[in-house]
């Protein structure tokens, strides 16, 4: 039997006038990869960020590990153990990838308070770690503002992991990317999934990404889901080809 990290049912969320999520129910199990499909406007980014606590006005039901989340602050779900990626803000981009990093820790063991030097010395050897796992001890000294596209995501990703959560949001975490780095991303993300127990919902344009990566897929148009199912399953539903080769995307 699959274990149930995130069930939603009924998820609706409109924007003044316009609904952008009507009616969604979507169901993740744990340890899964599970790549959001869709065209462009189906409102993929926005249910990751109601997942993520990030929209008010978030209508029906999200249960993340049996209770209920839907109206909870990001914070409060971060704690919990959903965590996303976040463009690393302009004031961080003169600091070093190190520094990032152990901002990143820093933050995830919610100390700001009472920073010592014990806990910045922890932090600092964790954030060493860690970019050693995401590929950059090359440009540790390096300022962000000088990195590659692809590293600068890389750092993304491994300050995203630095809160330890046990469902890793990304949307379009290869954006703009070439299309080897983008499968040079998704496959470390995918390890580092794998090797740590945790659960992924990623957005991605990419679909030979998708269907290298991900376990699950589910396709969503206008504000609903259109198909789940697996990658095989998905490449073969002709609803879904309609959509792709009909111009929409
Ligand atoms: N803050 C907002 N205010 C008004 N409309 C919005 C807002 N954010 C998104 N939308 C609209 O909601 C719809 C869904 O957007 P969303 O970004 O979730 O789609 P998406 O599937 O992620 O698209 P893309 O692949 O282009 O990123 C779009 O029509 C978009 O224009």
């Amino acid at each position: 039997m699959t274990d149930t990290l995130l069930s939603a049912r009924g998820v609706r969320k409109a924007y003044g006038s316009f609904v952008a999520l009507n009616n969604v129910d979507f169901d993740l199990a744990r340890g899964e990869r599970h790549a959001l499909i869709g065209p462009n406007g189906a409102g993929k980014s926005t249910f990751i960020a109601c997942v993520a606590g990030q929209l008010p006005g978030v209508e029906g039901s999200i249960a993340f590990k049996g209770q209920e989340v839907a109206r909870l602050m990001p914070a409060d779900l971060a704690k919990r153990g959903i965590g996303r990626t976040f463009q690393i803000s302009r004031a961080f981009l003169h600091m070093t990838v190190l520094e990032n990093m152990t901002a990143a820790f820093v933050i995830a063991a919610g100390r700001w308070a009472s920073l010592s030097r014990a806990l910045l010395s922890d932090a600092g050897a964790r954030a060493a770690d860690m970019i050693d796992t995401v590929g950059l001890t090359h440009r540790l000294a390096a300022r962000v503002a000088d990195l590659s596209l692809g590293d600068r995501k890389r750092l993304e990703f491994g300050m995203a992991l630095a809160a330890d959560p046990d469902l890793l949001l990304l949307d379009e975490p290869t954006a703009g990317m070439s299309i080897k780095e983008r499968h040079h991303l998704m496959e470390l993300v995918a390890a580092r999934v794998d090797a740590t127990g945790k659960t992924l919902l990623f957005v991605e344009h990419d679909i030979d990404v998708v269907l290298k990566i991900a376990q699950r897929v589910t396709v969503m148009v206008r504000g609903a889901v259109l198909a789940a199912g697996s990658p095989e399953e998905i490449a073969a539903n002709d609803e879904v080809q309609a959509v792709y080769l009909g111009g929409h995307h």
